[in-house]
């Protein structure tokens, strides 16, 4: 940016602070009752907020008034900008330069205003760096406090976690440089990597502030400990560095250090179960496949009713565990709260009152300071005794223990009924916090007003009297102060002493010195009262940031009664069960049914778009024993309903939450993978067959005996033939030679691998039925044992619109086919066999769909 050669001191100032903010953020500098802008971001700032561009001496120039910053600046956030603030902070005097500083620089993950956050969701910068002993990475969710760090040595095992997380914005040192890079195994690695850092904001910091001894110095130091042992840290961790430079970024960014970080916590990846990138799009976990919240696991599940519950579940769904003890409370919990559901729904109501106190204390911590929020304090904690009734009349362990870290907090409760007015204003300026009778100081300075009001009101009857002039008024304006008013025609008895001020058309206005006299007591009360105000608003803060630990500890308890309360009732009303959960091979869920699809053939039953309830059915899978289900059907029977059933199914059991099944038992499983549909991946320049032998890879490389895998109709993007070999091979591949293989449902439309049941031991064939009478059919999507014999593609296609003369054809030609007989099938007779070459002719199974008949369902 070019400065003006000659300029004046505040744009001196101006330029001073220009220089020192990041180049990428916007300046937005307090004059009078405005933000400016000037020169370049000007230019930009009116074009993003369809603001006018002005001129002030020959450069651009472009406002807003300062006390709508709250609706322009979400709009300049929400374009991916920076911001930073330039406040004056002393009142302006004629003829001098007003002081000013750097405020606040708003990045987007930096943010802790209410109307910059959304309140269900969590809101995480994320630092990474890597060095030759691995990746390490700490990511920090300033409103609430919730910060972790975690290193290992390979990579892949960290990403699933970033992912989930969905950083607002990610802090990286300028020269990342892994010594890694050139390894050839984490080829895919990298441009997963690559493509997380593409769909999130990132900022580059200098290398130095990943410093690790220096990270561990400023984590110390803003944590306000000695050392990092009760943290379970040793003080060179490799991901202090990281923990250190997001502290230093949001120190920047507050322009003062971070104030409310109490805790940090390391991130095992051994302890949680990881789900891909692929995987976690694929089940629709945070997201349906239409990117809407409806439609996905999380929506679902989703029964609170305060922002933290919603956060809390988000939370928990990103990183299911494997903590059997754990899992246990909150399976418990949730018992009890089934059990008693009286209890429960009054436990709801309560907590329908409860605010967000998490991020409440965020702001408060970080010199943030609305008044409101002490309402939200003390709002909340009137809840707290009713909640700890109610939860006292359940006498189960795991809800006692919740109870015993739900705080009473009756001082504060009082001291903050006593001290705050019922309704309170958005901005400590405007007075009327603090309750009459609170501070006997505040209220003789109130009183003074008060009785100086009433004093003037009586002066107006009085010079009424005095002058003989009825209709005299005494009034106020913001730009005069007080004044007496006296119209045109009653000039003449004004009494002498009145000082003229203002003529109007129809009136004059008058002061006395008596009347400045009171003005000025006035305002000076006024001031005062203020001042007494603002210093026992600061009082009340304090008081309340001295139980922030235990506020906070209980804020995250709340949380969780809320998610338990929430997943009670969601068990009650669509009849979910406990699952039995052990460090077992075993996969046995009896009557299971899809969470989200269930609840929406429901819906669409109400609203009559459908006729039909959602069929359960059951999955018996061990790694030793019965280890690969192979799922062949009628397009259109519910495969990939079923398959990924079972996997969400897996999920919700290791997040503590009850499953839609009557019974279900589950040796704890270490990663999900998945392997279905593509259709997102094509803009992102991958070919659907590429993504589908990626993920294909991901899956062989990375399961684990204690893995459960998903795969639908592997091979379909290619031609019949390849396709069919590769299916047949994985199918072998995860099978394998030894006793035990990760558990896995395969849905496929090759009929000919459900051979292989007779060389595989551990695979067992199922197919989902219809009932075909006169060629039409039926789904009754109920799994049975056995291998289906045919697609029915030609019957779905029917039903899908084509054309008579298209399907009749279609007919024709698959009789054709089916008379010359399969070479390929007699291959397949043989025992051990493989797949026989390619003929020169090749039979397709459905060819109405093309090669691999899975085209078909495209046509809904
Ligand atoms: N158990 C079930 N009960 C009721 N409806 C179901 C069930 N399973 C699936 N459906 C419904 O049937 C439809 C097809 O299901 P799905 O996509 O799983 O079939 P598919 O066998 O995988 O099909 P294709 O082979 O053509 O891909 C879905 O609209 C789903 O709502």
């Amino acid at each position: 940016m070019a400065k003006a050669s000659k300029e004046t001191p505040m744009m001196q100032q101006y330029w001073k602070y220009r220089e020192e903010i990041p180049e990428d953020a916007l300046l937005l500098f307090r004059l009078g009752d405005f933000y400016e802008m000037f020169h370049a971001d000007a230019e930009e700032g009116a074009r993003l907020l369809g603001i006018t561009l002005t001129k002030r001496s020959n450069y651009p120039m472009a406002g807003i008034p300062y006390h709508a910053k709250d609706n322009y600046l979400p709009k300049l956030l929400a374009a991916g900008k920076k911001v930073a603030i330039v406040d004056q902070i002393e009142t302006p005097q004629p003829g001098k330069l007003v002081k000013r500083a750097l405020t606040q620089i708003l990045t987007p993950g930096t943010l802790l205003e209410e109307n910059q956050l959304d309140a269900h969701k969590n809101h995480y910068l994320l630092a990474l760096s890597s060095t030759k002993k691995g990746f390490h990475a700490a990511w920090l969710d300033l409103s609430t406090g919730d910060f972790q760090l975690a290193s290992d040595t390979d990579p892949r095992r960290l990403l699933p976690i970033f992912n989930a997380l969905d950083p607002r914005e990610i802090v990286l040192p300028e020269t990342i440089s892994p010594g890694w890079a050139h390894r050839e195994d984490l080829r895919d690695w990298h441009e997963q990597f690559d493509r997380f850092c593409l769909e999130h904001p990132v900022t580059f910091v200098p290398d130095f502030q990943f410093e690790g001894e220096d990270g561990a110095r400023v984590v110390i130091e803003t944590l306000g400990v000695h050392n990092l042992n009760g943290f379970g840290l040793d003080k060179d961790h490799p991901a202090l560095g990281a923990a250190g430079a997001l502290i230093t970024y949001a120190t920047d960014n507050l322009c003062a250090p971070p104030k409310n970080l109490r805790r940090i916590r390391e991130y095992r990846s051994g302890g949680t179960l990881l789900l891909d990138p692929a995987t976690m799009r694929n089940l629709e976990i945070f997201k349906s496949a239409q990117g809407t919240r409806k439609g996905s696991l999380l929506a679902a599940l989703d029964r609170t009713v305060t922002a933290a519950g919603a956060r809390l579940l988000e939370q928990w769904l990103a990183a299911p565990i494997l903590d059997l003890e754990e899992l246990n409370r909150r399976q418990l919990t949730v018992k009890a709260f089934i059990e008693s559901p009286g209890v429960a729904s009054q436990l709801q109501e309560s907590l329908k009152q409860v605010r967000d106190i998490a991020r409440i204390l965020g702001r408060l911590q970080n010199r943030l300071r609305n008044p409101r929020e002490l309402g939200g304090v003390r709002d909340t904690l009137d809840q707290l005794p009713a909640i700890r009734e109610f939860l006292g009349k359940i006498d189960e362990p795991p809800v006692t223990q919740l109870l015993g870290s739900v705080g009473a907090f009756d001082e504060l409760r009082d001291f903050l009924s006593a001290s705050l007015n019922d309704e309170l204003p958005g901005n400590l300026t405007d007075g009327g916090i603090i309750r009459n009778g609170f501070d006997a100081e505040l209220d003789r300075l109130r009183g003074l007003t008060t009785d100086n009001k009433t004093w003037i009101s009586d002066l107006e009857r009085d010079e009424q009297e005095k002058t003989g002039i009825k209709n005299l008024k005494v009034k106020y304006n913001g730009a005069f102060g007080y004044f007496i008013e006296i119209t045109k025609s009653n000039l003449p008895n004004v009494p002498e002493h009145y000082i003229r001020r203002q003529t109007m058309v129809n009136a004059e206005r008058f002061v006395t010195e008596e009347l400045r006299q009171k003005e000025k007591e006035i305002v000076h009360a006024e001031e005062k009262a203020l001042a007494r105000e603002e210093e026992l608003f600061k009082a009340v803060v304090a008081r309340i940031l001295a139980e922030s630990d235990a506020l906070g500890s209980t804020a995250l308890a709340l949380a969780e009664i809320d998610l338990f309360v929430g997943w009670a009732q969601l068990a009650r009303e669509w009849d979910y069960c406990r699952p039995t959960l052990d460090e077992g091979d075993q996969l046995d869920i009896r009557q299971g049914r899809h969470p989200v699809v269930e609840q929406m053939l429901k819906a669409d039953l109400r609203g009559f778009s459908t006729t039909q309830s959602f069929v359960p059915n059951d999955t018996r899978l061990s790694a030793s024993g019965e280890q690969i289900a192979l799922i062949t059907g009628p397009n259109m029977a519910g495969k990939s309903t079923y398959i990924r059933q079972v996997s969400l199914i897996a999920l919700m059991a290791q997040v503590g939450c009850w499953v839609p099944a009557a019974s279900c038992q589950l040796g704890l499983v270490d990663r999900i993978f998945s392997r279905v549909g593509a259709s997102d991946e094509l803009a992102r320049g991958n070919s659907t067959f590429m993504v589908e032998m990626n993920e294909t890879a991901n899956i062989l490389n990375n399961a684990t005996p204690r893995s459960l895998i998903i795969l639908d109709e592997i091979g379909r993007g290619t031609s019949t033939y390849d396709g069919l070999s590769i299916a047949w091979s994985v199918i072998e591949f995860l099978h394998g030679e030894s006793e035990a293989g990760p558990r896995t449902l395969f849905a496929t439309h090759y009929h000919e691998i459900t051979q292989l049941e007779r060389t595989l031991p551990r695979l067992r064939n199922y197919s989902v039925s219809v009932k075909e009478w006169a060629d039409e059919i039926r789904f009754l999507h109920t799994v049975t044992e056995g291998a289906a014999d045919r697609s029915y593609g030609i019957q779905v296609a029917r039903l899908a619109g084509l054309p008579p003369k298209v399907i009749d054809r279609a007919r024709t030609i698959l009789n054709e086919l089916e008379n010359e007989g399969n070479v390929l099938q007699q291959t397949l007779r043989e025992p051990n066999a493989r797949p026989a070459p390619k003929p020169k002719r090749k039979p397709a199974a459905d060819p109405v769909a093309g090669d691999d008949g899975a085209g078909q369902l495209d046509l809904f």
